[in-house]
C-alpha cells in the first residue's frame, strides 16, 4: 500500500539519477515553470550544484564546453518559452561538436498545456532537429526514467537529449526507490573495427606510388598521436591537423604543419594545394568542399564512423577502422621510405612560417597588435592550463600562436562557431578542473554577447584569466567581406567599450593595455590575482590588422614549373588592393622573410 512506502518528489528522484551518472553541476537560469526542479536543486544542493548563469545561452554553452572538455554528459536547463528558446544555440553547439548534453526544459503545468497559457508553446517540435532524444514527461513516475534514458542516448549518440518537464510532474510524489539502472562506464568506447592486412597493404602501395602524400589528422586519432608521428617520419608524410585535433600531435613535431584553410599555416595550405595523395584519418572537416576539391588528388579515408565515407571527396580507398589501430598496423607492416624532397620542403616551409610568426610575436609595436598579447599568454600559461577560445580572429590566432603541450586542454566551438563561447567555456573549465589555470580568450564582439556572465565568475569566485582583444570590429567577418568582393564593409564596426571598467563593476579586477610595454605588468597581475583565487580581466586594445591570409595563395603548374599566385578575388580592402605578386603580398604583411613555395620546391628538388 502506498502509505507504507516512503515517497520523494519526482524532481528529487530525477536529480538523484543525474548524481548517479556523476553530474556535479547543472547550468541554468530559472523561470516559474521550472520551480519543481529548482526546489529539488535546493533539497539536493549538497550533492549537485546549481550554477546560476545570467542567460540560458551561457548555461547551454557551458554544458557543451563541459562535455567537450570532460567527455562526460553535462546538463543545462531553461524554463518554458524564452528560457527554452534561449538554449538552442548552445545545444546546436553541442550537437555539431558531438558533445553529450542533457537539456532539462520547463513546461507549464500539465492542466494548462494546450490552453494558450502564459509562456506556453509546443517545445518538442522546436528541439526535434537538435536532439537525438526528445521527450515530454507525462507522469511523475516516468520523470527519473526518462532522464536516465536521456543520459544514455546522449552518450550513445554523442549528442543532445531533451527532456521537457511540465512543472507539476516534478512536484508529484513517487516511491523513494533507486531509479538509475546499473551503472556502466558510458565513456568507454564501443569496440571499434580494426583494419585488415590487405587494407593496410593497399594503403602502403598507394603511398609508395605517390610523390606528394599528406595526412589530414582529425580528432579520431585520440591518444595515438605519438604512433602517428612515428608513421609520419617512417613514411615521410607531413601531417595537417583539423581544428579539433590540435594538441593531439605535439606542435613541436617538425612534420606537424598545423591547420588547413583560413586558420592555416602557410605550409599546411601549400602542401594541401600540391599533394597528389591525401589520407584523412579520423577527420571531419567542415571546409572539405573548398580545400578537398581545389585540385585533383587521390584520396584515402580511414574512419571509425561509416557515415563519414565519401562526404569529403570521392574515395580511392576507404578503410573502416579505428584511427590508432590503423596507424599501429601500418607501422608494423611498412618499410621506411627513403628521404623525401617533398617531406623536407614541407618541414622547411613550416619552419620558415614559424620563424615569421615568432618574429611578429616578439616585436615591439605601437599601436598594439595581437601577436605580442599571445607572447604573454604563452609566457604565463602553465603547462596544464585550459584555454577557452571564442569565435573570430582568436581562433586563427590561437591556432597559430598558442603553444600547447600535451597536458593543456582547450575548448572551442569548432563546427557551429557560436560567438560567445569564451566565457561559458571558461566557467565549465573552472568548475570541472578547479586546480588548473583557466583562460578565456575572446574578441570584443564575442565577449560583449555574454559579458554579463562575468558576474558568475565573481559569484563563484572563479580565478579565470579573461583576455579580451578589442579592436572595435568583427574582424573575422570584416576579412570575409574583403574576400567576397564587397565594395565596402558593412555592419562590422562596433563601438569601443571600456571593458575594464565594466568588469570592475561586476566585481572583477581588470586592466586596459594599449602598448607592448604594458603587457608584462598586466599579465603578471593576472597571475597574482588569479593565484589569490579571484578572476581577472585584461582588455587589450589592439589594431584590426589582418593576419596573413594564406588561403589566398594559389599554387599551380605552368610549363612544367611550380607557380604561386595570389587569388584573383583577393581584395584586402584597407590593407592593399590589386596585389598580384606574391612578393608584394608578403611585403604587405611584414613577411619579407617568407619563402614562396616554388622557391622551396626548387631548393629541395620537388618535381612538378
Ligand atoms: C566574429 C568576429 O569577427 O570576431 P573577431 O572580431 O574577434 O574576429
Amino acid at each position: 500500500m502506498m502509505s507504507d512506502v516512503n515517497t520523494v518528489p519526482a524532481s528529487v528522484a530525477m536529480l538523484r539519477v543525474l548524481e548517479s551518472w556523476g553530474v556535479k553541476q547543472i547550468y541554468g537560469y530559472p523561470g516559474g515553470s521550472f520551480s519543481s526542479t529548482m526546489s529539488a536543486l535546493e533539497q539536493e544542493k549538497e550533492r549537485i550544484q546549481y550554477v546560476q548563469v545570467r542567460h540560458e545561452q551561457v548555461g547551454a554553452l557551458a554544458a557543451a564546453a563541459e562535455a567537450k572538455l570532460t567527455g562526460k554528459v553535462a546538463v543545462t536547463f531553461g524554463s518554458a518559452g524564452p528560457g527554452a528558446t534561449n538554449l538552442l544555440t548552445g545545444l546546436y553547439d553541442a550537437r555539431e561538436d558531438h558533445a553529450p548534453v542533457v537539456a532539462l526544459v520547463g513546461q507549464v503545468p500539465s492542466p494548462n498545456m494546450n490552453m494558450n497559457y502564459f509562456q506556453e508553446f509546443s517545445e518538442q517540435p522546436m528541439f526535434e532537429d537538435v536532439a537525438v532524444y526528445n521527450r515530454t514527461v507525462m507522469t511523475p513516475e516516468s520523470l527519473p526514467w526518462v532522464v536516465d534514458k536521456a543520459v544514455r542516448e546522449a552518450y550513445k549518440h554523442q549528442g543532445v537529449a531533451v527532456v521537457v518537464i511540465p512543472n507539476d510532474m516534478g512536484f508529484g510524489e513517487i516511491p523513494d526507490v533507486e531509479y538509475a539502472s546499473a551503472m556502466i562506464d558510458e565513456t568507454k568506447e564501443a569496440p571499434l573495427p580494426d583494419p585488415t592486412n590487405e587494407e593496410v597493404d593497399k594503403f602502403l602501395e598507394m603511398v609508395k606510388e605517390a610523390k606528394r602524400p599528406l595526412i589530414h589528422v582529425g580528432r579520431g586519432i585520440k591518444d595515438g598521436g605519438d604512433q602517428l608521428v612515428e608513421l609520419s617520419k617512417k613514411l615521410q608524410i607531413p601531417l595537417v591537423m583539423t581544428g579539433l585535433a590540435k594538441g593531439l600531435v605535439p606542435d613541436e613535431y617538425e612534420g606537424n604543419l598545423g591547420m588547413a584553410n583560413r586558420a592555416a599555416s602557410k605550409a599546411a595550405d601549400e602542401m594541401f594545394a600540391t599533394a597528389d595523395l591525401v589520407i584523412a584519418i579520423g577527420a571531419d572537416f567542415p571546409f572539405a568542399n573548398l580545400v578537398y576539391r581545389s585540385h585533383d588528388f587521390k584520396f584515402i579515408q580511414i574512419d571509425a564512423d561509416r557515415v563519414q565515407f565519401g562526404r569529403h571527396h570521392y574515395l580511392d580507398l576507404g578503410i573502416w577502422s579505428d584511427a590508432t589501430s590503423f596507424v599501429e598496423k601500418a607501422l608494423d607492416r611498412s618499410e621506411a621510405a627513403p628521404e623525401s624532397p617533398w617531406f623536407k620542403a614541407a618541414v622547411a616551409d613550416m619552419q620558415n612560417w614559424s620563424e615569421y610568426l615568432d618574429m611578429l610575436t616578439n616585436r615591439d609595436v605601437s599601436p598594439l597588435e595581437f601577436e605580442p598579447v599571445y607572447k604573454h599568454i604563452n609566457r604565463i600559461a602553465k603547462d596544464d592550463a585550459i584555454f577557452s577560445i571564442d569565435v573570430g580572429d582568436n581562433i586563427i590566432n590561437s591556432f597559430r600562436h598558442l603553444k600547447l603541450t600535451k597536458k593543456n586542454k582547450w575548448v572551442i566551438s569548432a563546427l557551429f562557431a557560436s560567438m560567445g563561447v569564451g566565457v561559458p567555456g571558461a566557467l565549465a573549465a573552472k568548475f570541472n578542473y578547479p586546480d588548473r589555470q583557466v583562460f578565456n580568450i575572446s574578441g570584443d564582439g564575442a565577449y560583449s554577447m555574454v559579458m554579463q556572465d562575468l558576474i558568475t565568475e565573481t559569484k563563484y569566485q572563479l580565478p579565470i584569466i579573461n583576455v579580451i582583444t578589442s579592436n572595435e570590429a568583427l574582424n573575422f567577418i570584416k576579412n570575409s567581406q574583403a574576400d567576397t568582393d564587397m565594395n565596402d564593409y558593412s555592419g562590422i564596426f562596433i563601438e569601443g567599450q571600456d571593458f575594464a571598467m565594466s568588469a570592475k563593476s561586476m566585481g572583477v579586477e581588470a586592466v586596459t593595455v594599449r602598448s607592448t610595454d604594458e603587457l608584462e605588468a598586466a599579465f603578471d597581475k593576472a597571475v597574482e590575482v588569479t593565484e589569490a583565487g579571484k578572476p581577472f580581466l585584461i582588455d587589450a586594445k589592439i589594431t584590426d590588422k589582418r593576419s596573413l591570409p594564406v588561403e589566398d595563395l594559389l599554387i599551380d603548374v605552368e610549363d612544367g614549373k611550380w607557380v604561386e599566385k595570389v587569388a584573383p578575388n583577393y581584395n584586402a580592402v584597407g590593407v592593399m588592393e590589386h596585389i598580384d605578386s606574391v612578393r608584394d603580398f608578403f611585403d604587405s604583411y611584414d613577411a619579407q622573410s617568407l619563402k614562396t613555395l616554388p622557391e622551396l620546391f626548387e631548393e629541395f628538388g620537388v618535381e612538378a
